[in-house]
């Protein structure tokens, strides 16, 4: 709702409440509506102020509302155009945020004061939407079209020092913004309205218009990657710039309509949401976020200066938490150094941009050693090391015998068991995984692997932990590869399995990238490194010296297998590191990848000593094997108790795995796709290929479909217990 209140003299209040963000349901935007028309109504009233509950102005539209089946109700356009032709001044008074509607709100107010600490934007387009109630045609108006299509197309919330030198705000205060709105209210009584009134100004003109907004599309959609908002956001502002208010409105409304039912907004709405929802961790065994508070990290220490150690010394830094970085020896320990300042710097100049600084020359912010006995005092500990367990457990012996007795034990491992991992120390309980994605210090993703014995207290604290880095913590169980990697595996095979049948890596990533994926499974390996997953194999005895003598070329433990990515290996081709992987580089460390003629000659002699016939292999065969080998394994993992709903699932592969967020994540696109669908393509292909168990439809998605494909909310409801393998 809006509470309607008298201010001091003849300033009208409108408060707008609906904890805990003051979103514009239906009942606020009708109290809001309901307030103007009393204020207008009063002649003792001479001028209005609105602002909002808990010192927050709005988060704007109530995102849940867009996707409900009764959403016609009050429209907000039309409020705010009430608002803007009110014949008494209208000042908003913005604390906290004013985002989306919430923004809009404020530009149909004659006036608008800020709070020093406020933000405002336009996030609709993260949502698959547009400033769908004239904000695309106000905007422009006040601050000019180059800065309107920025904060419109890209989302990104604005300072309110930002805002000021814009001109989207009139004051910027650092006392109680209510009271100076209506002292600044009191003031304005009487002055003309009409310069005041946006939808009245002309858009300012650019000399060059026509080549900068040509400019504009072009990066606007180089930047979409298949998204469909940010472009229509960019038609709306250009529509501002060559029609009148009116005209220019009906045109946002018309776009609006096309992007609320595009399927995209959905999907981009359900990610918002999976979100918040997955930081509400529950394990199977009754643990969750309600019952169980973090321990605070005033000290924290990282083990290994390698590229993942690197990036997380730096989180920990931005997040102003002192650490210790620790390696094994002077050398390694020098050139840990030199790399994290590196990235410091980078970081320093960067915040600087933002007004804010980064301190980290302070040896009691950041200290450098190869001593472990100063982990002694440290409240938790990052071990960094290469992916080997038997280094991991002496490391880990090590630790619980010099780490005070609360400190909690985090390993970064990508896919190691970490109750093996305990197992090397006292405290089992205060174990956990933290599995950061590479660079440690940009990607926003955590996984958190709880073990056997893991307490309550280490997941909360890891996932505070999470938080204090700006990065989404997602809770998962303990298995192989965790969730990312473990349905990362089936994907990566199958497009092996596509070059040896008769693809080529370009086409298989082309197809890839065309569904959204920043990066195609091969460039994303030679990106990784190849190394990586060869030293893995040869961990696993899949390849190398361990390897029995007689075992068929493709074929391991009587599934198929493809030496392929091996064979690379061996002949040094690891990737961009070495200029040579699935694609060529202009050098050892180029990022240019360039279809191999060598690569295609190899293949073609690969495929004549293994008698394998090459086929010509259609784009849907590629999508639907690749991504439905992943989605598969995701239903075995939920099956499995890994991950505590599809959300989960969802939110890694958004945010580690370069999944197009559009398409909401891997479970959502399966639920938009129908899961009889996916299940009787999965039937054909496993047909096809009776030695892969990947394509073997899982029982949990034949269980789904039986049950007649009820939507992604209710999956979870038909897991049982007994297959829960936690
Ligand atoms: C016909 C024309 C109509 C429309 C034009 C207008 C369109 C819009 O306004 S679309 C909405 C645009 N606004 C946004 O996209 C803002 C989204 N919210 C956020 O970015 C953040 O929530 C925040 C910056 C506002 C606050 O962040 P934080 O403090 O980290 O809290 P949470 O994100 O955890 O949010 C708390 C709580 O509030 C729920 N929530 C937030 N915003 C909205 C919203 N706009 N509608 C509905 N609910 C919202 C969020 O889900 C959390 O809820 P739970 O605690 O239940 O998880």
């Amino acid at each position: 709702m809006a509470q309607y209140a008298r201010g001091a003299a003849a300033v009208a209040v409108i408060r707008l409440h609906n904890p805990p963000v003051n979103a514009l349901s239906l009942t606020v935007l009708q109290a809001l509506e309901d307030g103007l028309k009393r204020a207008d109504a009063d002649p003792s009233v001479k001028a209005v102020m609105i602002c909002g509950e808990n010192g927050k102005f709005s988060a704007g539209a109530d995102i849940r509302g867009f996707s409900s089946p009764k959403r016609h109700g009050v429209p907000l356009g039309p409020i705010i155009s009430l608002i803007e032709r009110s014949e008494k001044p209208v000042v908003a008074a913005i604390e906290g945020i004013a985002l989306g509607g919430g923004l809009e709100v404020a530009l149909g107010c004659h006036y608008r004061i800020a709070h020093v600490k406020a933000h405002m934007g336009f996030p609709e387009v993260t949502i698959g939407l547009l400033p769908g109630a004239e904000g695309t045609q106000r905007l422009p108006r006040l601050i000019g079209v180059p800065a309107a299509l920025d904060i419109i197309t890209t989302g990104r919330h604005i300072p309110a020092t930002e805002a000021l030198k814009l001109g989207l705000v009139d004051e910027v205060v650092e006392e109680n913004t209510v009271e100076a709105a209506i002292r600044f209210a009191n003031k304005v009584i009487g002055q003309p309205l009409g310069p005041r009134r946006l939808s009245l100004k002309p858009v300012p003109k650019l000399p060059n218009m026509e080549a900068f907004l040509s400019e504009a599309l072009v990066k606007v959609k180089k930047q979409a990657h298949g998204c469909l908002a940010p472009e229509l956001c960019f038609q709306a502002v250009k529509a501002a710039t060559e029609q009148p208010f009116a005209d220019g409105v009906r045109k946002e409304r018309e776009l609006f309509n096309i992007l609320l039912t595009s399927g995209q907004a959905q999907a981009l709405q359900y990610a918002f949401f999976a979100e918040r929802e997955v930081q509400k961790w529950t394990t199977p065994n009754g643990a969750s976020w309600k019952s169980t508070s973090p321990q605070p990290i005033r000290k924290a220490a990282v083990i290994g200066l390698g590229t993942m150690g690197r990036g997380i010394v730096t989180s920990l830094v931005k997040a102003n938490i002192p650490v210790v970085a620790l390696e094994q020896n002077v050398e390694y320990l020098n050139m840990g150094r030199k790399a994290v300042m590196l990235l410091l710097e980078r970081e320093a100049m960067k915040m600087e941009q933002g007004a804010q600084t980064l301190d980290f020359h302070n040896p009691a912010r950041l200290q450098f050693t190869v001593d472990f006995d100063v982990l002694h005092d440290v409240d938790l500990v990052i071990e960094a090391v290469f992916e080997n367990m038997a280094l991991k457990k002496e490391i880990f012996h090590k630790l619980s015998r010099i780490c005070k007795p609360g400190a909690f034990l985090c390993t970064n491992t990508s896919a190691l068991n970490i109750d093996e991992i305990a197992s090397a120390t006292s405290r089992p309980h205060q174990v956990i995984g933290t599995h950061f994605f590479s660079p440690a210090h940009v990607m926003r993703l955590l996984e958190i692997i709880y073990g056997h014995h893991t307490s309550p207290t280490a997941i909360a604290t890891a996932v505070q932990l999470a938080k204090a880095l700006k990065k989404v913590g997602v809770v998962v169980g303990n298995c192989f590869g965790f969730v990312g990697n473990r349905m990362m595996f089936p994907y990566v095979q199958q497009a092996v399995f596509l070059v040896e049948e008769g693809s080529r890596p370009e086409a298989v990533d082309q197809v890839l990238e065309d569904f959204g994926f920043k990066i195609g499974p091969f460039r994303m390996s030679d990106l990784a490194g190849l190394d990586v997953g060869w030293r893995s194999r040869k961990g696993q005895g899949l390849t190398g010296a361990s390897l029995p003598p007689g075992t068929p070329a493709r074929q391991r433990h009587g599934h198929r297998y493809s030496p392929l990515p091996d064979l690379l290996c061996e002949n040094s081709r690891f990737g961009q590191k070495t200029g040579k992987g699935w694609y060529q580089y202009e050098k050892a460390g180029g990022r240019t990848a360039k279809p191999d003629p060598w690569l295609h000659n190899f293949l073609a002699q690969y495929r004549d000593t293994h008698h394998i016939k090459t086929r010509f292999i259609d784009q849907e065969e590629i999508l639907e094997r690749c991504l439905f080998s992943l989605i598969n394994e995701g239903f075995d993992i939920l099956a499995e108790g890994i991950a505590a709903g599809p959300e989960h699932l969802d939110v890694i592969y958004i945010n580690g795995y370069g999944w197009p967020k559009h398409r909401g994540g891997p479970m959502f696109y399966a639920s938009t796709i129908g899961l009889p669908r996916i299940l009787a393509k999965l039937q054909k292909y496993s047909e096809a290929h009776p030695d892969v168990p990947g394509l073997q439809p899982s029982a949990f998605l034949k269980k789904l479909v039986a049950m007649g494909n009820p939507p992604l909310k209710e999956w979870m409801s038909y897991q049982s217990r007994q297959s829960n393998k936690l």
